[in-house]
């Protein structure tokens, strides 16, 4: 049987199948791992092969593959040896949640944020929250931000979860789809899924409550199928996004517009910071991309390896 993993604790996964009946599994002996090393190796999000477990008189099963993985997020365990842990898997889009000023979201985390997406190939959605406590001064930076990330190719909506407005359109955009939610503390990701499946939130917190009253803090991942055909996955206590381990060269790559230029650029390991003839930031002087987009690009170069060498997902 084939099924997709919903929950993982410690060695039991919850799997459910194509006709929505839910094993939970083991997994077989030891188990090859594909590509990378981490201390999981089976995540929220995989699509496994298992067998029912003949032996037991309940309805577990056995893992005994695991189909490749769309894409991955990981997080580097702080404390023990730099660990990798994939929190989630096959992640089809991920919603950005961005406030103008309550909380404020500076472009340097929005920026941070799309390369890292990009590095893992998970698409992101920017979703500017509560227009309906903006002024004309705040629409004007909202219309900034978008003119300028709708550019780059980035989807961007308006909404208000607070009063619905625009609602349905991310409702469109996560139907047959496995979407996350993420931004700063305070942005209205709570109120946004409680506005797109009112039941949703309860059994979101019931989880939580259960959970903190666990010794460890350890953050895990759950998928949750929702009424419209959509699946979402949680990731409680893992809120911000930081900046996955990568080379200073490739980093220009996962700004997408800077990755075309960069063809043109004299040099081909051009770093579009001081070198001659740089189409980059021949194309900065002549307003084709933002300024702000240049700076954040320009931050992580300059920040010292720590800083773009840090967690995927920061844990607040
Ligand atoms: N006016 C207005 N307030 C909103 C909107 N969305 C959320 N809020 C308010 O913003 C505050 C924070 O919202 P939450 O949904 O708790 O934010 P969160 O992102 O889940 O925050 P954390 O749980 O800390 O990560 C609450 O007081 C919400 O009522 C909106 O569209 N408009
Ligand atoms: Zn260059």
């Amino acid at each position: 049987m084939t099924g997709l993993v919903y929950k993982s604790t410690g060695s039991w996964y919850t799997v459910k199948t194509q006709n929505g009946t839910t094993y939970e599994c083991r997994i077989k002996g030891k188990f090859r791992l594909q590509g990378i090393k981490s201390t999981n190796p089976i995540a929220v999000g995989d699509y496994v092969d298992f067998e029912l477990d003949t032996k037991s008189d309940q309805e577990t099963g056995v893992i005994n593959n695991i189909h490749d993985r769309e894409n991955y997020i990981v997080r580097k365990s702080v404390n023990l040896s730099k660990q990798t842990h994939i929190i989630a898997s096959n992640i089809d889009q991920v919603f950005l949640l961005i406030t103008i000023d309550n909380p404020p979201t500076f472009t340097s985390f929005i920026d941070r944020f799309l390369v890292t997406a990009e590095a893992y190939s998970v698409k992101t959605v920017l979703v500017f929250n509560k227009i309906d406590t903006y002024n004309d001064d705040t629409i004007l930076e909202v219309k900034y931000l978008e003119h300028i990330y709708k550019n780059i190719g980035y989807n961007c909506i308006s909404i208000s979860a607070k009063t619905g407005e625009n609602i349905d359109k991310i409702k469109a955009l996560m139907e047959g789809k496995v979407s996350m939610f993420t931004g700063h503390s305070g942005v209205g990701k709570s109120t946004l899924v409680n506005a797109i499946e009112p039941s949703l939130d309860l059994k979101t917190k019931s989880i939580s409550a259960q959970h903190s009253q666990g010794q460890h803090t350890t953050t895990f991942a759950e998928m949750f199928d929702l009424s419209f055909n959509a699946k979402i996955i949680d990731t409680p206590g893992i809120k911000g996004f930081g900046v996955v381990d990568m080379e200073k060269e490739e980093i220009s790559d996962y700004f997408p517009e800077f990755f075309e230029l960069s063809q043109d650029c004299k040099f081909n390991n051009c770093l579009h910071i001081e070198e001659p003839k740089c189409a980059v930031k021949e194309a900065l002087e002549r307003d084709e991309i933002a300024a702000s987009r240049y700076r954040s690009y320009v931050q992580i170069i300059e920040g010292d390896e720590q800083h773009y060498r840090t967690d995927i997902w920061d844990k607040e």
